[in-house]
């Protein structure tokens, strides 16, 4: 065999071996969380490096200290310190792992071939949203891991959008915990009411806010009336029927010329290997996997075009975050 041809063969051998032990890769970083490791190095902001002595073999005696490994935390590392308001991105980490959650993966292969299975409801016999509203442990999880990311989100939001101007009543539809109507009201005073809208067995445990009402209901069948509607993280994880549904319902919810303000990843028009790409990539896998087989990553087109369906003539999309978009649907 010539040289080229073998040295191919066997980078593609290693590139399978690879990915085959991949799952190491977040199952480490799992048990990094769970293991507290983040905090423990940061300590407050010192970043001091952890040292444990070198994996020795039995009968040797440790190393001294001058050899033991050191580990500070990397840029990525930080995203796990928990910060002053108790949050960090560790939280999505174990949420995405939890044993409901693996245990629809193994079933992927079966929604691709027939897209009417759900893999999470075959594993689990219900959809996921009803599955954590019955289970008290993962619903706090589920609200935590939101936070987590949705808060650093939120700031950059605030700092490059100016969309909330003249609105005196607002709905967050799918608010969860309602962190994000509270750095809104925050940083917009003439935002005087805030409608935390979410189903009734997460806004039960949702958190007292000033200026914030929770409303337990569902998205389906109506959505409180406000003079701008936000919602972030929501319209991914429906089918293309589902966000028509719940984008008519805002429509009716909104007077002339008021505004649904969405926040979702949006897929990029051409592929390419960066981490955001990867990120969305990945993401849609997830939501076809946990959430609903057809709900997937859409691109600006595919959300311009629903919010015609809807009712929505007009539409801009504002690329302010590094993950998610804005996309602002005015009525
Ligand atoms: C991915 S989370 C996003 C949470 C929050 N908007 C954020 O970004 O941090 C989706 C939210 O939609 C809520 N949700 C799911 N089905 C709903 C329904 N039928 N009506 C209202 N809210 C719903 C979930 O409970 C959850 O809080």
């Amino acid at each position: 065999m010539a040289e080229e041809t073998r040295e191919r063969r066997n980078s593609a051998r290693l590139a399978i071996l690879e990915l085959a032990n991949m799952i190491s890769v977040p199952m480490s970083l799992n048990a990094v969380v769970r293991l507290n490791v983040a905090d423990a190095i940061w300590q407050g902001g010192s970043n001091t490096p952890l040292s444990r002595p070198p994996l020795r073999r039995p009968g040797q005696p440790p190393a001294h200290p001058p050899h033991a490994l050191q580990y500070s935390l990397t840029d990525i590392g930080k995203t796990l310190v928990t910060d002053d308001e108790g949050l960090s991105y560790g939280a999505y980490v174990l949420q995405h792992h939890q044993d409901a959650l693996m245990r629809a993966w193994p079933l992927v292969h079966e929604a691709v071939a027939d897209p009417s299975t759900e893999p999470f409801v075959k594993a689990n016999g219900e959809p996921a949203y009803s599955y954590y509203g019955k289970k008290l442990e993962m619903n706090g999880l589920m609200k935590k891991a939101m936070s987590g990311v949705s808060v650093p989100f939120m700031k950059a939001i605030l700092d490059g959008y100016d969309g909330f101007g003249g609105v005196d009543r607002l709905v967050d539809v799918g608010g969860s915990a309602g962190d994000c109507l509270r750095m809104i009201l925050q940083k917009h005073p003439n935002v005087k009411e805030g409608v935390n809208y979410d189903l009734p067995e997460v806004v039960a445990k949702a958190p007292i806010i000033p200026g914030v009402t929770h409303v337990g209901g569902d998205m389906f069948k109506s959505i409180p009336t406000g003079d701008a509607i936000f919602m972030k993280w929501v319209l991914t994880t429906w089918t293309d029927e589902e966000c028509k549904l719940i984008m008519k319902n805002s429509y009716k919810a909104l007077p002339a010329g008021g505004k649904l303000i969405a926040c979702e990843p949006v897929l990029p028009k051409l592929t390419d290997d960066s981490h955001r790409t990867r990120a969305l990539l990945e993401g849609d896998i997830f939501v076809m996997t946990i959430y609903r087989t057809k709900g997937k990553h859409r691109t600006e087109e595919e959300y311009r075009q629903l919010g015609l369906l809807a009712g929505f003539p007009h539409f801009r999309a504002l690329y302010i975050d590094y993950f998610y978009t804005l996309l602002e649907f005015q009525k």
